[in-house]
């Protein structure tokens, strides 16, 4: 059964429709991820299905539920995870006490319960960190401060943060996005690693990465799906080295 489903996802800015009649399917501890060129809809379809946009028309489903009309923090506390960005990182603080203002916080500042905190969620938030520590390979830096990590060990820790929400879905934009091609390996690694235990849909422009790494993929184009398939399938698609480059499919 599917975790995550979109119904003729429809999102207009005015007369333009950004991303029209999208229908997704996301099977569980699967690497789902979404390409496409630039303006092809993908951040506006990660924004909808975050909740940080509202759909024009059209339907979510998630673990069953519709979800359509929750907002972020309502869809982040039914397991739908997406990863910080490094502008939302506590700098100042160790790797550790980041990832328990995670655990703690579900999304917003907001709604972080520091006071309330009873022995029982204490123990919860102690092992949501211990989970993302050991699935981020940063057990031995969790007393480093963010501030000291290199950018690309931020960039995972933004992942670590979503983490420690212990989610069942994990929403990636771009995980890779700016980062030098050495760090790459290491997020990429962790992408993979995470579909033993949850799923991930990554919203990608990074062709060669995706290639490597998904079980599905989707790929956009003008604010639909052009075509979907295995990594293999993608690859020798002709509408999708048309969509990218002219012909190129490594790294577009
Ligand atoms: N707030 C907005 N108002 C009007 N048009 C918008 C808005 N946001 C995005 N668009 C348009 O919607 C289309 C899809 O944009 P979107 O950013 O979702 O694409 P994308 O696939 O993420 O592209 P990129 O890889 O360049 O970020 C583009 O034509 C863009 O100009």
């Amino acid at each position: 059964m599917s975790i995550l489903t979109t119904n003729r996802l429809t999102k207009s800015y005015g007369e333009f429709k950004a991303v029209t009649d999208v229908n997704l399917d996301v099977q569980p501890n699967t690497l789902h991820a979404v390409i496409g060129p630039n303006g092809a809809g993908k951040t506006t379809l990660f924004h909808c299905l975050t909740g940080v946009q509202r759909l024009t028309s059209g339907r979510i489903l998630f673990d069953n539920k519709e979800i359509s009309k929750l907002g972020p923090e309502k869809r982040s506390s039914l397991g739908m995870s997406r990863s910080f960005q490094v502008t939302s990182l506590f700098l100042e603080m160790t790797v550790r006490e980041n990832l328990q203002i995670a655990a703690l916080g579900v999304s917003s500042i907001d709604g972080f319960r520091f006071w309330s905190s009873s022995a029982s969620t204490v123990k919860k938030t102690a092992a949501a960190v211990d989970y993302a520590l050991e699935t981020t390979g940063f057990e031995n830096r969790a007393e480093t401060i963010a501030g000291d990590l290199s950018h690309g060990q931020q960039r995972m820790l933004e992942v670590g943060m979503a983490l420690a929400q212990q989610p069942k879905l994990i929403l990636l934009d771009e995980p890779t996005s700016g980062m030098g091609v050495d760090d790459i390996p290491m997020i990429s690694d962790l992408v993979r690693r995470l579909t033993k235990d949850i799923t991930v849909l990554l919203i990608e422009h990074n062709m060669g990465i995706v290639l490597e790494i998904s079980d599905k993929i989707t790929v956009m184009q003008l604010g639909q799906i052009l075509v979907e398939g295995t990594p293999n399938q993608i690859k020798n698609d002709q509408r999708v080295r048309e969509a990218y480059l002219g012909g190129e499919t490594e790294d577009a």
